[in-house]
């Protein structure tokens, strides 16, 4: 991935007039998409390479067909939309690289139909609007459908993203096991894509790269802000932590004799929060799994299992937390015979945005005439690691009580929409250069 400018609009001002943008589909094309992966609770659930995600790919890809966005996947199931640019060849002779849009296709299980969703509706859209009303970009625009970011289904977050800027290959994950162990690489080949398929490899130079995405939080409805200009996205180091004791008869076996891992792990999870309170906001730490074994009402757990996902705007921060949270784990493994053991399994750095799109966003929210607020991310996302490798920049919209990662999850359609016109002008400005 190189790092090359991000087309400097050399127009006048004025607003470029939008016409007939309120008659976009966004809310529609939203619904439709959630209808890929619709579970129980009302929300929607769609995993890496499972089959309501390969439905949705596939769905996607033939609404990119009907638009003239030319689908194409790559041999991780990364979808892309193209609108090519009629621009000249750079005095190198190669092509400008891509300005491309989107998110992530995935959710969290029962997870809600707007994160990562919206950023891959909200591009296509905006993609085909830009090629009715302005005809061909000077500059190739893209849209990506990610494959994978949140890590719900195998331990292992942003593959998407990751395979694209080179990060990862498929043999660093392919024996991950997801909780039925089923193994990555069965998983992939499973759904059609990988090194047999007939797709391109995924690793892929991009100009520049914008996401759209709904805030996760209430800062912005509280604030009362139609737009988040993103400043960062937060560093997050994510464990499995296994605690060993010893089965044992519930009736029979003295509460001084146990070496009970439940109520070890128990003890650790509850001094995990007090670190966390300790440290004070923005850090913040999550255990949001736990599994025992057997996992029997009558025995004394033998194993537990948990998650711990760490968060802040500062590495150090993050560092600081883990290294507390060893020291009480190990005290009280110690204090009641447990073993402790602990894997890391995802770890990406605090990174701020590119500043000059920062400035353009916001002057693109000043045309609009939509309040924004510079803020950072609490949430993680495929901007992260996009950014050392291209320009990147995010665009939030407000959510409803800040409910995310829930079926509650919600947008009002008007803010949809504002998110949607700074999108389009922004890939105006970088596509057609004026
Ligand atoms: N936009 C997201 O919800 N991202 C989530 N996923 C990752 N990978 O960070 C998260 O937990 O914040
Ligand atoms: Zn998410
Ligand atoms: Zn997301």
């Amino acid at each position: 991935m190189t790092e090359s400018g991000v087309y400097r609009s050399s127009g006048t001002n004025a607003p470029l007039p939008l016409p007939n943008v309120e008659q976009v589909e966004l809310q529609a094309m939203l619904d439709w998409l959630s209808t890929y992966g619709a579970d129980a609770q009302g929300g929607v659930t769609r995993l890496l390479y499972d089959a309501a995600w390969c439905e949705a790919q596939v769905a996607l890809a033939a609404k990119m067909q009907e638009k003239g966005l030319s689908p194409e996947f790559d041999q991780s199931g990364n979808l892309y939309g193209t609108l090519k640019g009629e621009g000249e060849e750079s005095a190198t002779g190669a092509e400008e690289l891509p300005v491309v849009t989107g998110s992530h296709i995935d959710s969290v299980v029962y997870g809600g139909k707007y994160d990562g969703a919206y950023g891959v509706v909200a591009g296509v859209l905006a993609l085909e609007y830009l090629q009715k009303h302005f005809g061909a970009p000077k500059r190739t625009l893209q849209v990506v459908s990610l494959c994978e970011e949140e890590g719900s289904r195998f331990p292992f977050a942003y593959w998407g993203s990751r395979s694209i800027t080179g990060i990862t290959s498929l043999e660093d994950v392919e024996h991950l096991k997801d909780q039925d162990s089923v193994t990555f690489a069965q998983a992939i080949s499973h759904a059609g894509f990988g090194p047999d398929s007939a797709y391109r490899p995924a690793a892929k130079n991009y100009g520049a790269f914008i996401e759209l995405h709904i805030e996760q939080g209430q800062v912005l409805e509280r604030l009362g802000h139609s737009i988040g200009v993103v400043s960062d996205i937060v560093g997050q180091k994510r464990f499995s932590i296994t605690v060993s004791g010893e089965a044992n008869h519930a009736g029979t076996t003295p509460m001084s004799w146990r070496k009970d891992a439940l109520a070890g792990a128990a003890e650790m999870i509850a001094a995990v929060r007090g670190i966390a309170l300790d440290a004070g906001e923005p850090l913040v730490a999550t255990v949001g799994r736990i599994t025992a074994d057997p996992g029997v009402g009558n025995v004394v757990a033998a194993r537990a299992v948990f998650s711990l996902d760490i968060r802040h705007i500062r590495q150090e921060s993050i560092d600081r937390c883990w290294q507390d949270t060893l020291h009480a784990f190990s005290r009280i493994a110690a204090e009641q015979q447990l073993g402790l053991d602990w894997e890391e399994h995802l770890s990406v750095t605090p990174i701020p945005m590119n500043a000059e799109m920062i400035s353009d966003i916001q002057d693109t929210c000043q045309q609009e005439q939509l309040s924004y607020w510079l803020m950072p991310s609490g949430a993680g996302h495929d901007s992260q690691i996009f950014q050392p490798a291209c320009p990147t920049a995010m665009i939030f919209v407000p959510s409803q009580d800040g409910i995310s990662h829930n079926p509650l999850e919600y947008t009002a359609e008007a803010d949809l929409m504002h998110g949607f016109r700074v999108l389009v002008r922004l890939l105006y400005k970088y596509g057609y250069g004026s």
